[in-house]
């Protein structure tokens, strides 16, 4: 008998999937992948010319896709929305909880108004999406939600607010797969390293300048692209990854893996094997071979 893969062309046909921030950067990506593998995509945003136009973009490749404005720290507004997309496109399959950002700035420097603001934005808003999707439609028939977190478990400076919402992203990923699996519902997360997407630009040339200081705390050399981080997130609504649920896969190239470590990583690149424990081992320890 044939060995039937699960890797298919038309993977998500029959499938609809939200992409919250579709109209830009790594969500208008995600969004061309599922449509180019069969899903009817629907994109949400706050600004309706960018959703419009990754909308055409998907038409004119002989996809599928849709477009509603909505800011998803609104709950009124989220509510109708879902409501709203379900009776105009049926059950909704797939949700990938993508919008979010922030201003980079010391901690000492965020007003409160501010604070708040990114955390609705990526912790809140989030949180509305999932569980209008999971009341209106997934419960029912059940689904997938791929959440949007950032690497930055180890504290990242001038970005505070963002770290906390997204460290709080990640345990609500957990308590959603715990609560939502006997409907047959999915919940993961990816977090993404140094990306070079689109939103990146927002930072006005910050990123940019940074980029060969950053790349060389990446054990793999580079930063990421808008479809590596895409790809990742493709895996987890596929059938793929089936048994996959409260997990957060993390595309960063291996920057994750601990600052603590980056002078032992340096010597081992550049001593000797025997001369490397020698060097970097504390005089106690020396003293005792
Ligand atoms: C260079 C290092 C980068 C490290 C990145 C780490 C990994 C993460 C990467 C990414 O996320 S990539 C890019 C993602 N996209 C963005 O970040 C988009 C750009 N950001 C925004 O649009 C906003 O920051 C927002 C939070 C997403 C939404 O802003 P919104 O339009 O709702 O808020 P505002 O009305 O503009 O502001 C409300 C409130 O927030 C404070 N504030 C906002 N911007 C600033 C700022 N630049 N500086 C200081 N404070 C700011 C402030 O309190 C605002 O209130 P008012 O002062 O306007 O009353
Ligand atoms: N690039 C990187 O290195 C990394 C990015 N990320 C995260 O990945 C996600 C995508 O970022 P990226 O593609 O890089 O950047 P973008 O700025 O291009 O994407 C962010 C999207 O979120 C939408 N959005 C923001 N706030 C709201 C809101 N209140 N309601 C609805 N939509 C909103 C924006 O749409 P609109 O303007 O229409 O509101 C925009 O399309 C973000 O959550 C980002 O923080 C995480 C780690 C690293």
């Amino acid at each position: 008998m044939a060995y039937a893969s699960i890797f298919k062309a038309d993977l998500f046909s029959g499938q609809t999937i939200i992409v919250t921030g579709g109209g830009s950067g790594i969500g208008r990506c995600t969004a061309h992948e599922l449509a180019a593998l069969g899903a009817t995509v629907l994109l949400v945003g706050r600004k309706p010319e960018k959703l419009q136009k990754v909308a055409a973009e998907i038409s004119e490749d002989g996809g599928r896709a849709h477009w509603q404005a909505c800011d998803i720290r609104d709950e009124d507004a989220v509510k109708q929305l879902v409501a709203g997309l379900i009776a105009e496109h049926g059950p909704i399959h797939g949700l990938v909880n993508n919008a979010g950002g922030q201003y980079p700035s010391p901690l000492a420097s965020i007003n409160q108004k501010g604070f708040e603001t990114v955390l609705r934005t990526n912790l809140v808003g989030g949180f509305l999406m999932a569980r209008e999707v999971f009341n209106q439609s997934m419960s029912k028939h059940g689904g997938n939600i791929v959440n949007m977190l950032a690497d930055m478990w180890g504290g990242m400076p001038g970005m505070g607010h963002s770290g906390a919402a997204r460290s709080g992203m990640d345990n609500f990923t957990k308590t959603a797969a715990f609560e939502w699996g006997y409907a047959g519902v999915r919940v993961n997360a990816v977090a993404p390293g140094w990306i070079a997407s689109s939103g990146m630009d927002t930072y006005e040339g910050a990123f940019k300048a940074v980029i060969p200081t950053l790349r060389e705390h990446v054990p793999l050399k580079r930063i990421g692209t808008e479809s590596e981080v895409s790809a990742a997130i493709v895996f987890l609504l596929s059938p793929a990854a089936a048994f996959i649920s409260g997990s957060t896969l993390k595309i960063d190239g291996a920057a994750s893996l601990g600052s603590r470590a980056w002078p032992l990583h340096k010597a081992s690149h550049s001593a000797s094997f025997n001369g490397f424990h020698r060097a970097y081992l504390p005089d106690v320890l020396k003293d005792k071979e």
